[in-house]
């Protein structure tokens, strides 16, 4: 085993270890126990991350001196945002909400976010604002354990969440191929680039700080809805 290969593993079992994916609250999504409000608390609370992502992808772009890196990583930006064309992501998110039973307009407005989401998501975009692009990078590398989760998460609503409108999953669906290729991309260049003990620490305490991040985010929407 190569020591990028060791790294690469590495990166991997903190994903194993510590991604939401284990967080009870997804676990209950998944196993269809979770009642209506549960669900459209997460939908409302899950948007305020949602509407981070470009943000903080804005930040990696200005962190790079490379037009290359910067055209593929534009189009992160615009599969949230759209690009006039096709809707974005932020779009699907919308309808996601619709279909759960959310006002568009409360739900555009963070009306029903918690203090607790809103702190783990503001952190998410500070944090990126200060490190280098090579830990920045390595912090989206959650995408890789996405796919996975995103694939269960739109069967589990099929299966068990009947009263779901249409449109309730098309976003998972839509990030399955979209979140593989991102994460492959961004697997690629921190591997090219941490070629020292030290930038490999680096790619791994982002990455565990990302995971702690999206942990915050589902617990505190776990702890803070007062219906089923
Ligand atoms: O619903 C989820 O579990 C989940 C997780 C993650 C993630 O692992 O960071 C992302 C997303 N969704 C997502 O929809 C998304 O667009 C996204 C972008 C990023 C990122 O760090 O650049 N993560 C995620």
């Amino acid at each position: 085993m190569t020591s990028s290969d060791a790294f690469v593993a590495r990166l991997r079992e903190v994903g194993e270890s510590r991604y939401h994916h284990r967080h009870p609250f997804h676990v209950a999504m998944h196993e269809g126990t979770l009642g209506p409000a549960q669900l459209r608390h997460w939908v409302a609370n899950r948007f305020y991350y949602q509407t981070r992502i470009p943000l903080k992808d804005a930040l990696i772009l200005a962190k790079s001196e490379s037009a290359e890196f910067r055209r593929t990583w534009l189009r992160r930006i615009r599969e949230q945002d759209g690009d006039g064309a096709s809707d974005g992501g932020l779009e699907l998110w919308l309808r996601l909400a619709e279909a759960v039973g959310l006002d568009r307009g409360e739900v555009i407005a963070h009306r029903r976010v918690v203090p607790g989401v809103r702190f783990a998501c503001d952190d998410y975009v500070s944090s990126v604002a200060r490190w280098s692009l090579l830990e920045a990078v390595a912090s989206s590398l959650t995408e890789c354990f996405a796919p996975d989760l995103m694939r269960a998460r739109a069967a589990a609503w099929e299966r068990h969440y009947p009263w779901i409108g249409p449109g309730g999953t098309a976003y998972f669906r839509a990030r399955i191929g979209a979140a593989r290729r991102d994460a492959d991309e961004a697997l690629s260049f921190v591997a090219a680039r941490a070629i020292t003990p030290e930038l490999q620490e680096q790619c791994v305490a982002a990455l565990e700080r990302k995971t702690d991040i999206l942990w915050h985010v589902v617990e505190s929407i776990a702890t803070t809805c007062e219906e089923t």
